[in-house]
């Protein structure tokens, strides 16, 4: 099996303008040869002027979501297709911010994993218990049934990526223990190679997700089966976000 490639992708959920692609002209001067994937997921409204944008270098754009459906009456949304024409390579399915505020269910969650795979992208995945979940010692089985109902059957190792993120990691400034990462990230690469097969399940990037910072990266990228991070409020700021590129590469 040939060595994971390393990923440091930014969620730049509901924030952005063009203005703040000054933000990745700063980042590319800084680390022209990041020495590992860079993704960034805008708003829909600008992955086109970013695609045009980042051409050429090693700046990826992705997605945050799209519908499971190739095209219909559904108002508002953007089917998987469209995004792959505007220039996206990657979907995020599954944040738990569209689980819980658009009710997105494990299996709309694999048909979204579906539908971007079969437009010719890549797919990131995530999962992530609750803190009441983790309080009630359920982490596991939650983040199990995630991924086994999110995921789809038939993928190869190259299209999908699996993020970890506790929901109550993100965006708050909490991050769980080395420890409490490498129960997880271990627990979802076996859970990986016994559904897939061995190098296959190998081959599968595991992101963790939640409160990444520069200060902090190191010591999560130090941790067995972490491939990269997804990482949301650090990943506005090139300095911040390439912080985390360069502790990444140093990984
Ligand atoms: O998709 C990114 C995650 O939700 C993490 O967000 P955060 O880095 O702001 O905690």
């Amino acid at each position: 099996m040939a060595p994971r490639r390393k990923l440091a992708a930014g969620n730049w959920k509901m924030n952005g303008a063009l203005a703040d692609f000054a933000q990745i002209d700063a980042l590319l001067a800084a680390h022209p040869d990041p020495g590992c994937d860079v993704l960034i997921c805008p708003p829909a409204t600008l992955i086109s002027p970013m695609a045009q944008r980042t051409a050429g270098t090693p700046v990826q754009v992705g997605a945050q979501d799209c519908h499971q459906e190739e095209k219909g009456a559904h108002t508002g949304d953007i089917a998987a297709p469209m995004l792959a024409e505007a220039g996206a390579r990657h979907v995020i399915v599954g944040h738990s911010e569209r689980r819980a505020d658009h009710g997105e269910t494990d299996d709309i969650v694999r048909a979204k994993a579906q539908a971007a795979l079969a437009a010719g992208m890549r797919v990131i995945v995530c999962v992530g218990e609750t803190l009441e979940q983790r309080e009630g010692g359920s982490t596991i089985d939650v983040v199990g049934g995630q991924l086994q109902g999110s995921v789809p059957d038939g993928i190869d190792g190259e299209q999908l990526v699996v993020a970890y993120e506790p929901v109550w990691a993100i965006g708050t400034g909490k991050v769980p223990t080395n420890e409490e990462i490498e129960e997880v990230h271990g627990f979802l690469r076996q859970a990986l190679q016994k559904r897939f097969g061995d190098d296959t399940g190998a081959g599968i990037r595991l992101l963790y997700g939640g409160s990444v910072k520069p200060s902090n990266a190191a010591e999560i990228f130090a941790v067995p089966d972490v491939d990269g991070a997804l990482v949301g409020g650090a990943s506005l700021k090139a300095d911040d976000f390439g912080g985390i590129i360069a502790a990444l590469q140093a990984a």
